[in-house]
């Protein structure tokens, strides 16, 4: 009888520890920590105190510091840290993993300087796997608590996206399949960014109809972005598009809304930063992706409001006032 596929987790933040979790009840599952006294916490508590609160984690799930004994453990790659991260985490792999084993990104960020993807940046560290990932509305301590949720392996390849499904599905969370990887990253990065405007409406209470307009104009200028670079229209009225982006601008768990939040209060960057303790990648996604906009002559004026506040530049409320310059056109056309 053939062995199960043992899946190998990097990461073990919030994200990464519930996607082990999910793992874990199907099949061999290890999570990779740099620090080891989570990775003994997680072993013998069977909990991650610092991102999961007294949540439980499966007892199947297995932990580790040792970055060899991941390496050497994998069939499948998950790849669970911020966005930053991914090319250090990634780098002592390079020689050890087998040359077949799939990596799936569960990043939603740009890698600050290069501006590359979480699927390029693991391309580009090992090259000639199959790369895709995982994506949807998940905000971790919902699915950590059980709670129904959907998500999409995104692969180029569908028969690897078909082989990787039933690893991370069970009945309360359903997973989807889509070739287009480049829509489904865009979706999960971009979202961050509204997010981050949503959680300022929030904090200004500008009130819902402004919100509803800033997560429909918000959607317009993802899908308008993701079309100039060869992404699938579609995909962003699909989970990873349309859908993380409501879970992520309405709900208050959402790191990148409560950061938005945070600003309104008058909070500095930095402070907001320090106050959340966990990544929200919005803050430096947002700047990268207009460099990104400009160099493919797309108009993004909600992600150019939350840049300049991310930036220093403008307080949160000048930032709506931004908005209301920006002239109304055709609600298909550009701006
Ligand atoms: N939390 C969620 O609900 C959620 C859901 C979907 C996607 N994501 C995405 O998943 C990614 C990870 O998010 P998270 O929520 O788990 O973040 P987190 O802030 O909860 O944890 C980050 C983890 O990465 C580790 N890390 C940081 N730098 C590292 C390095 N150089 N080497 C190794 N490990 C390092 C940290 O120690 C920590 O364990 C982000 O891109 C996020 O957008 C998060
Ligand atoms: O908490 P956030 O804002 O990082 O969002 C988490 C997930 O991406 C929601 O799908």
């Amino acid at each position: 009888m053939a062995r199960p596929v043992r899946v190998v987790v990097l990461g073990s933040g919030s994200w990464g520890t519930t996607v082990a979790g999910l793992a874990a009840q199907n099949t061999p599952t290890l999570l990779w920590s740099r620090n080891k006294e989570i990775a003994d916490e997680i072993n013998i508590d069977r909990r991650n105190h610092r991102y999961l609160g007294d949540r439980r984690l499966p007892e199947t799930l297995r932990a580790t510091a040792d970055i060899n004994e991941a390496a050497h453990e994998a069939d499948v790659l998950v790849v669970g840290v911020p966005s930053y991260a991914v090319r250090a985490a990634l780098e002592p792999l390079a020689h050890e993993l087998r040359a077949w084993v799939p990596i799936v990104s569960l990043t939603k960020g740009l890698e600050p300087g290069t501006r590359l993807r979480p699927t390029q940046v693991i391309s580009a560290c090992l090259p000639g796997h199959p790369v895709g990932l995982l994506s949807g509305p998940n905000i971790a301590s919902e699915i950590a608590d059980g709670k129904a949720a959907a998500s999409v392996i995104a692969m180029q390849d569908d028969s690897v996206g078909t082989a990787l499904q039933p690893l991370f599905a069970s009945k309360l969370f359903r997973v989807y399949r889509n070739t287009d990887v480049l829509g489904c990253e865009l979706g999960g990065i971009l979202k961050n960014i509204v997010a981050i405007a949503a959680g300022m409406a929030e904090g200004l209470r500008v009130g819902d109809n402004t919100r509803a307009m800033v997560l429909s104009r918000g959607l317009a200028e993802m899908t308008r972005l993701g079309e100039a670079m060869g992404a699938h229209a579609r995909t962003f009225a699909g989970l990873t598009g349309m859908g993380d982006l409501i879970a992520t601008c309405t709900s208050p768990a959402s790191r990148n809304r409560r950061l938005g939040e945070a600003l309104a209060r008058g909070l500095s960057v930095d402070e907001a930063v320090a106050e959340l303790g966990q990544v929200a990648e919005g803050v430096r996604t947002a700047p990268t992706v207009m460099e990104l906009a400009r160099e493919v002559g797309v108009e993004m004026p909600i992600a150019a409001e939350v840049a300049a506040v991310v930036g220093g530049h403008r307080s949160p409320a000048d930032a709506y006032r931004g908005l209301r310059r920006v002239t109304p056109g055709d609600e298909e056309d550009v701006v």
